[in-house]
């Protein structure tokens, strides 16, 4: 087996000798995902099943050795906090971490910003006005519901939303995450996100600024074997982070993660008494889709009484080549190659002018049995009779959904990460598409590009039973050579603009992508 070349996460935290949480929680997490994890010792603690007994705090000098040591040649992607000892650290981290972010580009840090052992006992002091300075220099806070009271001052405050909001205004944090696991929720855990989106979008160069929240849910699940649980979540996130995922993707990762172990350890843990803590199960990477959380979403909340929409009817059919086109000309050119499925991508066109383009689209479609989907504009799809409507992300909230479904008419979903590619099959689609998988020039996919191992990943989300899969569209970069590497992954259909629009001889692009597709 050859090892690929790993992120680097720093993980400055206390050593706990039960071996559940702290370093030894963040080392076997890190390990487990895939990336390398050094660790900067704060404290040294001496703890069990049933109690904390001490904390032995390192000084500044030993701290800036371990710093010193590392910054030269392993320096790190993302890194993640835990506990914090006394005032000094305080003041030490925050000196290190300003100057770590002016030496490496687009370092994140993650604070988990623990505080009371489950056991009883507090691991520190520190008020908030000392931690503070601190709060004001991570990225991403994951406290559990008590951390996040103590951090928005709101001891009287349950609701995850209002906390993780203060929070943010106290300390402009980029995204709180309060965790769920000790909520009061009757046989409920749901981890709640708040997240301020900076993004610079490629095409007009502006920032854009919004605030957007996730929220994740899953059945709780009680097991003695929780200890280091939170550590491993942030570690998780941390790690997550590293290999490149966004917020939204880390976010549910860590939390199918965090199930995975959980559940893992529940026979185990029935067999145990009371008061026993038995270190949090280390799985690795999250594979079954019975790990991954709901996500909770207000489209999700408007829908979730819809019937699912139509489906594809293939009778056994594979969905095969999808290309995507933008004109009436090369409707009438790939219609007689007998596709199973084309979609009419129109944009910029004059509105009359559009809405002939899509009467005469379904019209030409009626002569042969390929399934036409119309992008972006459902009213008219639904106006005219089209098979069906593809909707991207953007045009989600707006769409009505249930329209589309008392309509008849088949649904397409966009997706772009295992949150959306959640979100988007609880509404159960008539197809779900996961894209860009390569960096394409058809359409701007800054931050969204997929690669073949998050494609492979999004499929297992799936249901294990094949007749209650929702088929699936890879679609972005996709040409005659990565074909084949896309097929293997075992995805339905490939969606292609260029390798069919820009080939020299598009009839011969179509039979050979048609091959590349249908083989598996
Ligand atoms: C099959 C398929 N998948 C994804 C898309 C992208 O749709 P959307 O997100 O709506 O973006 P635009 O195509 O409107 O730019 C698609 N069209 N088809
Ligand atoms: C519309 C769209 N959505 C995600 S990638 C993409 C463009 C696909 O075009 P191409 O096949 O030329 O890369
Ligand atoms: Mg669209």
């Amino acid at each position: 087996m050859t090892i690929k070349q790993k992120a680097i996460i720093w993980t400055i935290s206390g050593s706990d000798c039960s071996g559940g949480a702290g370093i030894a929680a963040d080392i076997k997490t890190g390990h487990g995902l895939g990336v390398e994890v050094c660790s900067l010792i704060t404290a040294n603690t001496a703890q069990n099943s049933s109690q904390l007994l001490a904390v032995n705090p390192v000084s500044i000098e030993i701290l800036q050795q371990q710093y010193e040591v590392l910054i030269e040649d392993k320096s790190p992607t993302v890194i993640k906090i835990g506990l914090v000892a006394n005032v000094e650290q305080v003041v030490w981290l925050t000196q290190a971490i300003k100057a770590l972010k002016q030496q490496v580009n687009g370092l994140i840090v993650v604070y988990d910003p623990v505080g009371q052992a489950s056991v009883g006992g507090n691991f520190h002091s520190l008020s908030l006005n000392e931690l503070t300075p601190l709060l004001k220099v991570v990225d991403i806070v994951t406290p559990n519901l008590a951390e996040a009271q103590a951090l928005a001052q709101l001891d009287d405050i349950s609701e995850s939303k209002q906390l993780a909001q203060r929070i943010y205004q106290a300390f402009a944090i980029n995204a709180v995450i309060v965790k769920g696991g000790h909520s009061e929720q009757q046989g409920v855990s749901s981890d709640y996100c708040y997240h301020q989106l900076n993004q610079i979008k490629q095409d007009n160069q502006d920032k854009l600024h919004q605030a957007i929240s996730y929220q994740l849910s899953s059945a709780r699940i009680d097991s003695h074997y929780s200890h280091g649980g939170g550590c491993s979540f942030a570690t998780a996130l941390a790690s997550f982070l590293a290999l490149g995922y966004l917020v939204r993707d880390a976010f549910t990762l860590a939390k199918a993660f965090i199930n995975q172990g959980l559940k893992a350890s529940v026979d185990l843990s029935a067999s145990k008494q009371h008061q026993y803590y038995g270190a949090f199960e280390q799985l690795g990477w999250p594979h079954s889709s019975e790990d991954f959380p709901q996500v909770v979403d207000d489209i999700h909340r408007q829908y979730h009484d819809l019937p699912a929409f139509k489906s594809l009817n293939l009778n056994g059919k594979q969905l095969g080549l999808y290309p995507v086109i933008d004109s009436l000309a090369w409707l009438k050119r790939l219609l007689p190659l007998g596709l199973e499925i084309i979609q009419l991508r129109v944009k910029n066109l004059p509105e009359d002018e559009l809405e002939q383009v899509i009467a005469q689209a379904v019209e030409l479609a009626k002569d042969y049995n390929t399934r036409l989907f119309i992008n972006d504009y459902w009213q008219l799809a639904i106006k005219y009779g089209a098979y069906g409507v593809h909707i991207g992300q953007e045009d989600l909230m707006a769409a009505d959904l249930a329209q589309i479904q008392r309509a008849g008419i088949r649904l397409g979903l966009s997706t772009h990460g295992c949150y959306e590619f959640l979100l988007a099959q609880q509404l159960q689609p008539s197809y779900l598409a996961i894209g860009a998988i390569f960096p394409t020039s058809t359409k701007d996919m800054t931050g969204q590009i997929q690669g073949l191992d998050n494609l492979a990943q999004v499929l297992t989300l799936r249901p294990n039973d094949k007749a209650k899969q929702i088929p699936v569209v890879a679609i972005g970069g996709i040409n005659l050579a990565r074909a084949p590497l896309v097929a293997a992954t075992g995805v339905e259909s490939i969606a292609v603009v260029t390798s069919i629009t820009h080939a020299d001889d598009p009839e011969q692009a179509v039979a050979q992508l048609q091959v590349c597709i249908n083989k598996t």
